[in-house]
Formats: structure tokens, sequence, C-alpha cells
């Protein structure tokens, strides 16, 4: 199809600046995630099946830091054709030039309008389903807030937002213990003690965790009825937050 390679960014010892989502990490990203994040596939796949059961007819479906469009991908396989549309965003122009060669690669009926742009200023608007698939972590921790606002505005009654996130266990011991078994997972997925000491230093001042509390409080204060967590495998976990149905009149 594409060329796709093995993400052997950080095996060689090297002065690390901060990470970036440009050309090289885009090339081997579908092998990064999968080898970095635990229960990648199972999420993706699962955010298809929300979608299917919570889309809307007429309604906008949302993947906000949407990469080489994964989450986009599984929702259009699972929502009922022609019925709603997809906004795919992301502010990478790498990621937007090959989540393209993604979205032809795999045909669908659902129209699918994938846009270069900044989460902050998309407006969210008519929608029933909304995904942000490890994005929030990347945005500055004073902006976050605003976001899920902005989102439960645009949202219909009924309709859900789906947040994946690394957290930060609240106590120091439980934390360490969950970064520990995450990189015995990257380990056991070949990666080096080099690389996963220099992408630990990569992303520390660009992906600021929150604890699962603190991201619960969020979405409660932003006027979800609902969060259940559906997912979470060691500092790893996906929410739904639902937003309340409109009463019978
Ligand atoms: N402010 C922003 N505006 C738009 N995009 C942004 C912003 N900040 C970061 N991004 C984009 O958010 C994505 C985060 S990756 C998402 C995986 C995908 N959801 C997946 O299911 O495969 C998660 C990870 O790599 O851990 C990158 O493509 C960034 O360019
Ligand atoms: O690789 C890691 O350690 C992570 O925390 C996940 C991740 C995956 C892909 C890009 C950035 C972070």
């Amino acid at each position: 199809m594409f060329p796709s390679g093995k993400d052997a960014i950080y095996s060689q010892a090297r002065e690390v600046g901060d990470f970036r989502f440009d050309a090289s990490v885009a090339e081997v990203f579908p092998d990064m995630i999968q080898r970095s994040v635990p229960g990648y596939s199972t999420i993706v796949d699962a955010i298809g099946q929300l979608a299917g059961r919570y889309a809307q007819p007429g309604s906008t479906l949302y993947d906000l830091g949407c990469s080489l469009g994964a989450c986009t991908l599984a929702m259009r396989r699972y929502i009922e054709a022609n019925t709603c549309s997809i906004v795919a965003v992301d502010n990478s122009p790498a990621m937007i030039e090959r989540c393209q060669l993604h979205l032809n690669a795999f045909k669908g009926d659902t129209p699918v309008n994938l846009q270069l742009a900044d989460i902050q200023d998309v407006a969210i608007d008519n929608a029933s389903v909304v995904v942000m698939n490890f994005t929030l972590q990347f945005i500055p921790q004073t902006e976050r807030d605003a976001i899920i606002q902005r989102i439960y505005a645009g949202l219909r009654p009924g309709g859900i937002l789906i947040l994946s996130e690394k957290i930060r266990h609240d106590s120091d011991a439980g934390n360490e213990l969950l970064i520990d078994l995450h990189h015995e997972f990257k380990r056991r997925n070949g990666y080096s003690e080099l690389e996963i000491s220099q992408k630990r230093t990569a992303l520390e001042n660009v992906m600021k965790t929150d604890s699962l509390a603190i991201h619960e409080a969020r979405l409660r204060d932003a006027g979800f009825s609902d969060v259940v967590k559906w997912f979470q495998c060691f500092n790893f976990c996906s929410l739904v937050a639902i937003k309340a149905p409109s009463p019978a009149l």
C-alpha cells in the first residue's frame, strides 16, 4: 500500500529534544503506537463499536487528534452508511498527509472531512460522538477544561465523548508500579532501555498526565451526566462521558 516503517527513532543515543509529531514519527506511527500503548487495537475497535451504538442520524462525529485516522476508520466501519459525516482533525501536516492516504485506501460510504487544524479552532456542532483518543494529554493543562466544556456544548442530548488518556496514579508508589509495568510492556515489544528512557525524556515537557479523578471531575463539571471507565491497562485508560438524553415530553 504505502511504506510504514518500524519505530527506531530513539534507538541511538542522541541529544533528546521535545517529542513532535513530525514526518519521521508519522512514518512509523502505526508500529510506534501499537508497541507503546497497551490495548491500542482493542480500544480503537471498541471506539468503532461505541460509535455504532451512539451515532445519531444526521449528526456529526468528530475524531480530534486523528493521527493516521485509525478511529475514523473504525467509526466508519460500524456506523450506518449515509446517515452521518465525520470530521477528523490533526494539527500535524505529516499526519494529515498520511491520514488522507489511509482514508483513500479504505473506501466507505460515510463522508470524512479531514482538517489540518488545532483542536482549539475547530467548532463542535451537532455532534453525537466525539473521540479524543490519547490527544487531550498533549494539550496544555490550563486549556483542558475549556475544550471539554466546548465539546459538551456541541454535543446533542444523548451524545458521547470518548476520552482515552495516559494517567497518573494518585499515590507515588502506585504510579511507579503502573509506569514500571508499562515499561516492561514496551521492553517485551522490543524497545531497549535506551529507547524507553530517551522517549520518556522527549515526552516530559509535551505530555502532562492528569489523574483519573481529575479527568472524571472535569467531565462532571462540564455537565456530563455519567462517566464510565470502560478500559484500563496499567496507566492507560478510556472513558465514555454521556450527555443526558433530553427528557421525554
Ligand atoms: N492541539 C492539537 N490540535 C490537533 N491535533 C493535535 C493537537 N495536539 C496534538 N495533536 C495530535 O494528536 C495526536 C496524538 S496521537 C492520537 C492517536 C490517534 N487518535 C489514534 O487513535 O491513532 C496519541 C499519541 O501519539 O500518543 C497527534 O497526531 C498530534 O499531532
Ligand atoms: O510511548 C510512550 O511511552 C507513551 O506514553 C505513548 C505514546 C505513544 C505514541 C506517541 C507518544 C506517546
